[in-house]
């Protein structure tokens, strides 16, 4: 399998290094357009297989596309991140520019892909990529449910000083303010986290969430890395090795949850063919004023977007 990653930045070069170590594709192509850099971090990476390890070969490319020919998966992670301040809407004008133009390259080299779409504003950025390839719904998704859910999850594992790795949750909606927590699908080891954690508790969590990437901007500068990057690879590898997972993803909805035409984050099975099927949950009557208020949001940039083009 080969999977190429566009963008060598923070988000591009960790979700390389961990396709990489955990042997998730033969082959990572790593592509920016800043002079070296990509070939860099790519033999950077290379030289840590001994240590670590593997046999993934890197390579890198100074936006020279024909390496990255006949690609299964592409990662787009190329675009501005958000400085303290700034929204993640507030990139939307360069980075629509950077996603269209890249993914047109990843059409001409690698008509068969799937692609993932991690540059901000994600749902918007997703629709771009989708407008801009043509490819079916199911062969475009963006990467963020997954980083708002592990926030979510790593959040409450502190508070009930339990292991991470017990915590399973959904949660839906644009990545952004206004995405749409669930805790009546959240569980602790199977026990529902309602029986575990008490309200104004678990409600101050899910705000924590809400800005879990505005609180890392704030923190650092810019915005964050480790987690994003590994989510993305952990889609990758959904897809590759077919594993029919099942994770929130920003996806195309066609009449799912009464939604048309809008991109948004919902639970989906993830396997060899991409998204191998939208999940429809029986939301309550709170919740689906949530998902549309979510859904008013990202249509509303949406919008933007189709005025510019
Ligand atoms: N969906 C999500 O949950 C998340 C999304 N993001 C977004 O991911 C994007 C990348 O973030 P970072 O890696 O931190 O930024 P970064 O600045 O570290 O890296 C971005 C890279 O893209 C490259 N680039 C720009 N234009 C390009 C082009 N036309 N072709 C190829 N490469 C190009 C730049 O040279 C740079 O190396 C940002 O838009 C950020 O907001 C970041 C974290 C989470
Ligand atoms: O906050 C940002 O700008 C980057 C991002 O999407 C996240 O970390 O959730």
């Amino acid at each position: 399998m080969k999977v190429t990653v566009v963008g060598a930045g923070n988000v591009g070069a960790t979700c390389a290094d961990v396709l990489a170590y955990r042997e998730i594709a033969n082959e990572v192509v790593l592509l920016d357009i800043k002079e070296g850099v990509a070939e860099g971090k790519s033999l950077d990476i290379w030289q840590k297989s001994p240590i670590n390890l593997y046999d993934t070969r890197t390579i890198g490319s100074t936006n020279d596309y024909s390496k990255t020919a006949g690609s299964d998966v592409v990662v787009i992670t190329s675009g501005l991140p958000r400085k303290p301040g700034m929204s993640r809407d507030d990139l939307i004008e360069t980075n629509a520019g950077i996603v269209k133009q890249v993914t047109e390259n990843v059409v001409k080299h690698s008509p068969d892909a799937i692609i993932i779409v991690v540059s901000n504003p994600l749902d918007v950025m997703t629709y771009q990529a989708h407008i801009t390839s043509q490819f079916p719904r199911t062969k475009v998704m963006g990467m963020a449910g997954i980083l708002d859910t592990a926030r979510y999850r790593a959040f409450l594992a502190e508070e009930l000083n339990v292991s991470p790795k017990d915590i399973q949750a959904v949660l839906m909606g644009g990545h952004g303010d206004t995405m749409v927590p669930l805790p009546r699908y959240t569980t602790v080891g199977g026990i529902p986290v309602t029986e575990l954690i008490d309200k104004s508790k678990l409600d101050e969590i899910i705000e924590r969430t809400k800005f879990g990437g505005g609180e890392l901007v704030k923190l650092m500068g810019t915005s964050a890395w480790y987690a994003p990057g590994s989510a993305a690879a952990q889609m990758v590898e959904a897809i590759v090795r077919d594993q029919r997972r099942v994770f929130p993803v920003c996806v195309k909805l066609e009449g799912e949850y009464g939604i048309d035409d809008v991109y948004l984050g919902v639970p989906v099975i993830l396997g060899k063919n991409g998204i191998e099927k939208v999940i429809e949950l029986d939301l309550n009557d709170d919740e689906k004023k949530l998902l549309e208020e979510s859904r008013n949001h990202v249509k509303e940039v949406m919008e933007v977007l189709d005025s510019k083009r």
